[in-house]
């Protein structure tokens, strides 16, 4: 199959989840090993450039997105929101009536225990999944029951993607991979590839352009993810444990990452971890507990957020 076809392929059937993971599967990337086999400083990358003024002025430059925020309505807003799962003769609420509103710029973290609900949230707010019952708002437009081409569309214009599974594409190459989103997004594709190649030198990876994801690191690869989360410019970053099995260099250069995408490029950062150190960057946390809201701490730089509960 080309890649045009593929591409084809995706964009009428594209539900992330289900079809990069089946691809994930076949590759088996869950088991590859997350080190930089190359013994490469990742954060000397991020020393190097990412974040001079120049970069983040051409990232912002190009959004795709404007956000229509009159400095009152919350970016996110979730309005009694229930996610029920129905198996059998039994029904399951891993959601069960979240309010919640992120504003546009946060660096929100979600932590709670396993089956608290932090991936169904996650899920709904990437416009992967539709509640049950309630109401979200995305940029002011109600996202609740959309149908799966406009859920699909918003999401690409405006969510990017960082999870620690990586969600690359198995056949296609580190530049193939970065261009995809724009290519859902009908972009001009010469504008695209130069898009492509220079958030990949963003990430320090230029010289891995046609590496297959199978030729990379973990390391390598999360960096790919990165630089492909951003191709389209969203303005929310989603992210899944982006730091979980990854060596402690190339966690911390995911981290500062993530905190100059926040303070530079005033991205809204929404974050499943674990990681204390993730933590200490957040602006708030939300606390989930049997899929409900437990607590919402507000962070400050003087007292910042922790894990406890
Ligand atoms: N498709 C599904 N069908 C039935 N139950 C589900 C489904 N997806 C999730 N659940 C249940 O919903 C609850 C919340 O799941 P979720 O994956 O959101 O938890 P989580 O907080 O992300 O957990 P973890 O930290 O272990 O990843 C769990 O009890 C889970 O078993």
């Amino acid at each position: 199959m080309t890649l045009t076809e593929m591409i084809d392929t995706l964009k009428t059937k594209f539900n992330p989840s289900k079809v990069i993971n089946s691809l994930e599967k076949t590759a088996g990337f869950h088991n590859k090993s997350d080190t930089d086999s190359e013994g490469n400083d990742p954060g000397e990358d991020l020393k190097n450039n990412p974040y001079s003024d120049s970069v983040g002025d051409s990232v912002k430059s190009s959004s795709a997105v404007k956000i229509s925020q009159n400095g009152v309505s919350p970016l996110i807003k979730m309005i009694n929101v229930w996610k029920i799962y129905e198996m059998g003769d039994t029904e399951f609420a891993a959601l069960a009536g979240i309010n919640l509103e992120i504003n546009e710029g946060e660096f929100l973290v979600v932590l709670g225990p396993s089956g608290s609900g932090k991936s169904t949230l996650m899920n709904l707010i990437g416009c992967l999944d539709l509640p049950s019952k309630g109401t979200i708002y995305l940029n002011s437009k109600d996202i609740s029951k959309l149908a799966e081409s406009e859920l699909a569309r918003i999401r690409g214009q405006m969510i990017g993607f960082i999870f620690q599974s990586f969600n690359l594409i198995p056949t296609l190459n580190a530049e193939e991979n970065v261009t995809l989103p724009m290519e859902f997004q009908e972009a001009d594709m010469q504008k695209g590839r130069k898009r492509a190649d220079y958030l990949l030198e963003v990430v320090g990876l230029s010289d891995k352009k046609q590496n297959l994801p199978s030729q990379l690191s973990g390391g390598q690869m999360q960096r790919v993810a990165i630089a492909r989360s951003l191709s389209v410019n969203p303005p929310i970053i989603l992210a899944d444990e982006p730091t979980g099995n990854l060596d402690s260099k190339t966690g911390n250069y995911i981290l500062n990452f993530l905190d100059g995408l926040h303070k530079k490029e005033g991205k809204t950062i929404i974050i499943v971890t674990h990681d204390l150190e993730i933590v200490k960057l957040a602006t708030r946390v939300v606390y989930l507990k049997d899929g409900k809201i437990e607590k919402i701490e507000t962070c400050t730089k003087e007292k910042p957020c922790e894990l406890g509960y």
